[in-house]
C-alpha cells in the first residue's frame, strides 16, 4: 500500500515538473497528433493543452518547416534513434518571441531540439517526443562575439584614413592573384599609384588638408573598382591596386580615366580649392614572373618613370623601364 502510495506520489511529481520545467515537452503519435503539451509550450504559444490535444502539430502550427521536420521525425521512428537539431543549423523550430531581457536584442527564441523515440509497453516505437530548449542567452552571445570578431578582422585590414585595405592586408591579397594566376594563367594587372608633389600641398595647405587630399583620391579609386579589384594603401600618398583579369592595355585604360577624373577635381579645404595629380606605374603578370615581389616590383619601377617623365601620367613597365 505505502509503495503503490509512492509511485503514485512519484508520478504526480513528475507529471508537476513535467509541466513547470523551463523545457518543452511534446509527445506525438504516428500520424503527429499531439498527446503531451507542456506548460512551457502553453506560455510560449498561447495554446493550452487541452485546447491542442489530439490534433495534427503541422496543422495546428503551420509556421513550422512540415516537410523538414517530418522528414526527421520518420528517421527517429525508423532507426529507433534520438535526433539533435542546433540552433545554428535552424534557428528556431517553434516561432515564440523572445521575453528575455539580456537577450532583448533578439526578437524570437533560438531553440536547441531533441528529437526522442517514446517505446510502448511491448517495445515497438509508438510514438515521438520533441524537446525544445531556450538556448537564446547563448546563441545571441556567441552571434555577438561572432560579429565583434568580424569588426576586428576588418579593422585590422583597414587604413583608418581611407577605408582602403591596409598595406598588409592588400599585399596578402597581392600575393593570392599572384599564386592564382601561377596555377590558371589569368591576367591581372598591378598599378602603383603616388600623389604628385605631395610634400608642397602638406607644406602649403597643411597637413590635415593633406589628409583629406589622400582620403578625396582614395574616394575617386573606390569609385572605379570592381568588386573583384583589390586596392590599398600602400604607403603615405601611395595607393596599390590589382586589377583581376586585365591586360595591361586595359589597365592603362583604367589608369587614365582615373587620372583624368583626378586631374579634373577638386578638394575644397577651409574655403581653398587644391588641385593635383597623380602618377601610375602599371605592371602585367607576365608567364616568367617568378614570384610578386617582382610583379610589385615592376610597377614600382614603371611609376618611378611617371615621376621622371614629369609626372601626371601612367606608365606601364616593360624591361626597358
Ligand atoms: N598629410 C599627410 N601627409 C603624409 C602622410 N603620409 C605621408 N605624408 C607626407 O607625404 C609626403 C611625401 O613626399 P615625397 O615622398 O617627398 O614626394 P612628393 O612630394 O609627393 O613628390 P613626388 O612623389 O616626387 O611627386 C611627405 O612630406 C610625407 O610627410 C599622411 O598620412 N598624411
Amino acid at each position: 500500500m505505502s509503495n503503490d502510495l509512492d509511485a503514485m506520489n512519484e508520478l504526480h511529481w513528475l507529471i508537476d515538473m513535467v509541466q513547470t520545467i523551463e523545457v518543452g515537452l511534446i509527445v506525438l503519435d504516428r500520424n503527429y497528433n499531439i498527446q503531451l503539451w507542456n506548460g512551457f509550450m502553453e506560455n510560449h504559444s498561447g495554446i493550452s493543452p487541452n485546447s491542442i490535444k489530439g490534433k495534427n502539430l503541422f496543422t495546428e502550427l503551420p509556421d513550422i518547416p512540415a516537410d523538414w521536420l517530418k522528414q526527421k521525425m520518420e528517421s527517429v521512428f525508423l532507426l529507433k534513434n534520438r535526433t539533435f537539431i542546433s540552433w545554428e543549423q535552424r534557428p528556431y523550430v517553434f516561432k515564440f518571441k523572445n521575453y528575455r531581457p539580456i537577450t532583448g536584442r533578439a526578437d524570437f527564441m533560438y531553440q536547441n531540439i531533441t528529437l526522442l523515440p517514446l517505446a510502448s509497453l511491448t517495445g515497438s516505437i509508438t510514438h515521438i517526443s520533441i524537446i525544445v530548449y531556450d538556448v537564446s542567452d547563448i546563441a545571441v552571445n556567441k552571434l555577438q562575439l561572432k560579429a565583434m570578431n568580424q569588426q576586428l578582422e576588418e579593422l585590422s585590414q583597414t587604413d583608418g584614413l581611407t577605408q582602403l585595405h591596409n598595406r598588409r592586408h592588400w599585399q596578402e591579397c597581392m600575393e593570392r592573384e599572384f599564386e592564382r594566376f601561377a596555377r590558371y594563367q589569368d591576367q591581372a594587372s598591378l598599378i602603383m599609384i603616388d600623389i604628385d608633389n605631395f610634400k608642397q600641398i602638406n607644406d602649403k595647405y597643411g597637413h590635415p588638408a593633406g589628409d583629406k587630399v589622400i582620403q578625396h583620391i582614395a574616394h575617386l579609386l573606390k569609385q572605379s573598382l570592381r568588386e573583384t579589384d583589390c586596392a590599398g594603401r600602400y604607403g603615405g600618398e601611395e595607393f596599390a591596386i590589382v586589377l583581376a583579369k586585365t591586360g595591361d592595355t586595359d589597365a592603362l585604360y583604367f589608369t587614365e580615366r582615373l587620372r583624368k577624373k583626378i586631374e579634373a577635381s577638386e578638394i575644397i579645404c577651409d574655403n581653398r580649392i587644391i588641385k593635383v595629380t597623380v602618377s601610375l606605374g602599371i605592371n602585367e603578370i607576365k608567364p616568367n614572373s617568378d614570384n610578386s615581389s617582382v610583379w610589385l616590383s615592376g610597377a614600382d619601377k614603371a611609376l618611378y618613370q611617371a615621376k621622371q617623365n614629369g609626372r601626371n601620367q601612367s606608365v606601364v613597365f616593360t624591361t626597358q623601364n
